[in-house]
């Protein structure tokens, strides 16, 4: 009997929101008189959101905010550490959240990943290790249990790549002189509307469903984070400043969703400011639609929008580029956790053979294998034994796995990565279109 992909995906789920904490990790901190523990009962929980809150700067949890999280957070294993000898045991000194979803990858398949999120460290507990326990035990946790991909966004740049975490969606952030942009794209014949924040929550989910397996580096939107969008959380801040517009198609379905705020501008009203959250956009249409309304809003004169692909069309659709001021930023980060699978699962830009050689400082993935891929740019692969020698015209890499993963949605080139002392290659040109893509990847958000 075969597995249908959603049903594995599903029991994956499952089996790693359960799955004990990782026994090494434990050690090593009990070493230190700290414990490693899943997070179960609300009571735990809510002491978990506190500390999350405290460690990302943001302010003490009401109980209405608590019970906010508390419902919209079920779809995440939460792991804590714990100081017995600590004024407040109950209170977490360390942090982590993961959980099993999907990312798209080059050729339209989704690979299951592990998405980590919440990663803290109490201030009186930090730079002794517990990071680096709580990271590579959920990390050792989900290679055990199959999932082939880690996948994370960061608030700084270089904490990952020592867990082998590579930057391999690099978005854009835009802020657009609207006045002197000029819109030269299409004028598509559907409708733009206003529609209520719920609406917009409504439709969303669904509308990004069928948006985000077609784009490389995406993930679902978990479920909770909706309401953040679109402010229909109970606790939202200033919910009201979300606005939110709907593009429909001629046929009348409902092809992009736009929710964006506003900020005033007190000494110069119409120089005020909008904000783009979240652009969703099924087809070209819909895309054009959207951002020409947000590019001719009244009392604008600054929009701003980030997490956009780095080749992002909208370039192409105003006048004066120069009315753009677009910087590049690391976003995705991805950690490959079986090399095997994630290559297999993925489409290739050119034929050819790559015998790889895959350095792991932590020893989840590491070795050498053998990629094959045909004219259709699907990959074959399999083990390359230690010893010997590369079939003939095949092509060396020799690379650490965190420089796999930053070329591995086809986002930075391989030759990119040679020419910067990251990787070694018998030849970069051949190396790069294979593993190169024709669509810069993107992720449309943070979690
Ligand atoms: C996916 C996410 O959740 S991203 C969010 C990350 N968290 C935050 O930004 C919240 C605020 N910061 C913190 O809570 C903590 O400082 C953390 C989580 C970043 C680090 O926690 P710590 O327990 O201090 O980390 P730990 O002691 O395990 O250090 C692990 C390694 O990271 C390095 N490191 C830790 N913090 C930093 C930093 N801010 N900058 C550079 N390197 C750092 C350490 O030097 C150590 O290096 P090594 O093991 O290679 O020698």
């Amino acid at each position: 009997m075969t597995t249908h992909p959603a049903d594995a995906l599903s029991a994956l789920v499952t089996r790693q929101r359960t799955a004990p904490v990782d026994e090494e990790s434990a050690r090593r901190l009990a070493a230190n008189g700290l414990e490693l523990s899943l997070v179960t009962t609300d009571d735990e929980r809510d002491a978990w959101v506190q500390s999350v809150a405290r460690g990302f700067l943001d302010t003490e949890r009401d109980a209405g905010q608590l019970a906010a999280v508390r419902e919209r957070s079920t779809y995440r294993r939460a792991v804590g550490v714990y100081d017995p000898s600590a004024p407040e045991p109950a209170a977490p000194v360390g942090s982590v959240a993961g959980w099993v979803t999907d990312l798209t990858v080059p050729g339209g398949a989704t690979l299951p990943t592990l998405a980590v999120s919440a990663v803290t460290v109490a201030a009186t507990h930090h730079r002794r290790g517990i990071a680096r326990a709580l990271v590579e035990g959920e990390l050792r946790t989900a290679a055990a249990l199959g999932v082939p991909l880690a996948s994370l966004t960061v608030s700084e740049s270089q904490l990952y790549g020592r867990y082998g975490f590579g930057a391999a969606v690099p978005v854009t952030s835009w802020r657009i002189d609207n006045r002197r942009a000029g819109w030269i794209g299409p004028e598509p014949g559907g409708r733009v509307d206003f529609v209520s924040r719920e609406r917009f929550r409504e439709l969303a989910p669904a509308l990004h469903e069928r948006v985000r397996p077609r784009v490389v580096g995406e993930v679902p939107v978990p479920a909770g984070q909706w309401d953040s969008f679109a402010g229909t959380r109970p606790d939202a801040k200033e919910a009201g400043k979300n606005r939110a517009v709907q593009y429909t198609d001629a046929a009348g379905e409902v092809r992009g969703l736009l929710v964006y705020g506003v900020e005033e501008n007190p000494v110069d009203y119409p120089r005020s400011t909008a904000t783009v959250s979240l652009l969703l956009a099924e087809n070209p249409d819909a895309h054009a639609a959207l951002w020409r309304f947000v590019l001719g809003l009244d009392l604008i004169g600054e929009v701003r929008a980030s997490e956009l692909s780095v080749d992002e069309p909208l370039r192409w659709m105003i006048a004066d580029q120069r009315a753009a001021h677009v910087e590049v930023v690391d976003h995705h980060y991805v950690r490959i956790l079986d090399v095997s699978a994630a290559l297999e699962a993925r489409r290739y830009g050119a034929p050819g053979v790559l015998a790889l050689d895959v350095t792991d400082p932590l020893g989840i993935t590491g070795g050498r294998w053998l990629l094959d891929v045909d004219d259709d740019g699907r990959g074959v692969v399999e083990a390359w034994p230690d010893g010997a020698a590369a079939p003939a015209g095949a092509t060396t890499v020799e690379l650490g796995v965190t420089e796999l993963a930053i070329a591995y949605l086809g986002g930075v080139s391989l030759a990119t990565l040679v020419a910067a002392g990251r990787a070694t290659t018998s030849d970069p040109a051949h190396a790069a279109r294979v593993l190169g893509w024709h669509e810069a990847p993107r992720l449309s958000f943070w979690y």
